[in-house]
């Protein structure tokens, strides 16, 4: 049985991990979650009552805090995804992505190498510290070329930037005092419980209402997807098999432009609803993000030869499934992200 940390576990993807992770069966799971706006008891409510399940409502900034949790629950791993994430909030305010990115994966790699360094030899061993970071760490790309772990830091976004000074951390902890971490760069994910701030929620919830839907530029961006299972069984491999003081890029074959993605969700929406006049035409061109960066793909090579793993949804399918989730849940595509 190993018992795992996970840092943000209410949030979108932490709220799959958790799930994957208590699937198993051969995990505790601890998740430590601050419950800012982003992030939902009600994503994790059905393994709530899950005896291998603890929740914990605290701040990654809190170094004795994760330090004292991490002891009380003999914990073997800690996967770290807790951070702001939403670039166009970074734009209007940084302030709290440098505290939460920055300071919080601080918080996150002080206090694991604080338990870490005090525990007997073959526990140290097979401890591991999994940063879930973001392939925007390494800027943007023209038209083409991919990704790949050696590719150097060039973050755009005040979110880019704080992701990547806490990968830096990360490193730095590794290479100081060998506590035995691992990053992780994923592209773009999508599926249930993603907060309706992002591009695929936005366009259903936009499509439904028969509201605008915003296209920021020319909708020619590209970024690289993965349906957020698929990321959460890649975090579960490279914990258990990849190696300390390596980074992996997870994704790899999802290259879509925005307005691909858009059309494609619309027609899905309109699928479900049986709606003769088509959502596409709710689509409206909008100024463009500060600073957008153009296109992110990744070639998640080592990943695929190193540990096997490669991405089972199909897009198609993905959407099918996500579209029918937020239908089905259309309070939660309701709720204000500036609340
Ligand atoms: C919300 C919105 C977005 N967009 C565009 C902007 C981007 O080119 C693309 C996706 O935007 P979104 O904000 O959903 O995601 P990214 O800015 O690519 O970043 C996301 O993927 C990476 C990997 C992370 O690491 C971030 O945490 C995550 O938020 O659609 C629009 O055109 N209209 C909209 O209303």
């Amino acid at each position: 049985m190993h018992t795992v940390l996970v840092t943000g576990g209410a949030g979108f993807i932490g709220s799959h991990l958790v799930h994957q992770l208590i699937g198993r069966g051969d995990c505790r799971v601890v998740n430590l979650d601050k419950l800012t706006y982003a992030g939902n008891s009600e994503a994790v409510a059905e393994v709530a009552g899950d005896r291998n399940y603890t929740f914990v409502k605290a701040d990654v900034c809190d170094v004795d805090r994760v330090a004292d949790l991490l002891k009380r629950h003999h914990c073997n791993a800690v996967i770290h995804l807790a951070a702001e994430t939403h670039v166009d909030r970074s734009i209007a305010g940084p302030g709290e992505f440098v505290r939460t990115n920055v300071q919080g994966t601080f918080g996150v790699v002080e206090a694991s190498k604080q338990y870490w360094s005090n525990l007997p030899a073959d526990q140290r061993d097979v401890f591991r510290v999994v940063h879930v970071s973001t392939d925007e760490v390494y800027g943007s790309l023209g038209d083409d070329g991919a990704f790949d772990e050696s590719s150097p830091y060039r973050p755009n976004s005040p979110y880019s930037a704080s992701k990547a000074a806490s990968d830096h951390l990360v490193r730095a902890y590794h290479q100081t005092y060998g506590l035995p971490t691992i990053i992780t760069h994923c592209g773009n994910n999508y599926g249930p419980w993603q907060f309706p701030e992002k591009l695929i929620p936005v366009v259903i919830r936009q499509a439904v209402a028969q509201q605008p839907i915003p296209v920021y530029g020319d909708g020619t961006n590209v970024r690289d997807w993965i349906h957020v299972s698929d990321h959460c069984r890649a975090l579960h491999q490279i914990w258990r098999h990849g190696r300390p003081g390596e980074v992996y890029d997870v994704g790899g074959g999802g290259e879509r432009s925005n307005l691909d993605i858009v059309k494609t969700v619309c027609q899905s929406v309109d699928t479900v609803l049986g709606r003769s006049e088509p959502s596409v035409d709710q689509i409206q061109f909008v100024r463009d993000r500060p600073g957008h960066d153009f296109r992110y793909a990744i070639r998640g090579e080592k990943i695929r030869s190193e540990l096997g793993w490669g991405p089972e949804v199909t897009f198609q399918e993905g959407i099918r499934e996500t579209v029918a989730w937020y239908l089905d849940h259309r309070d939660f595509l309701q709720t204000n992200p500036l609340a």
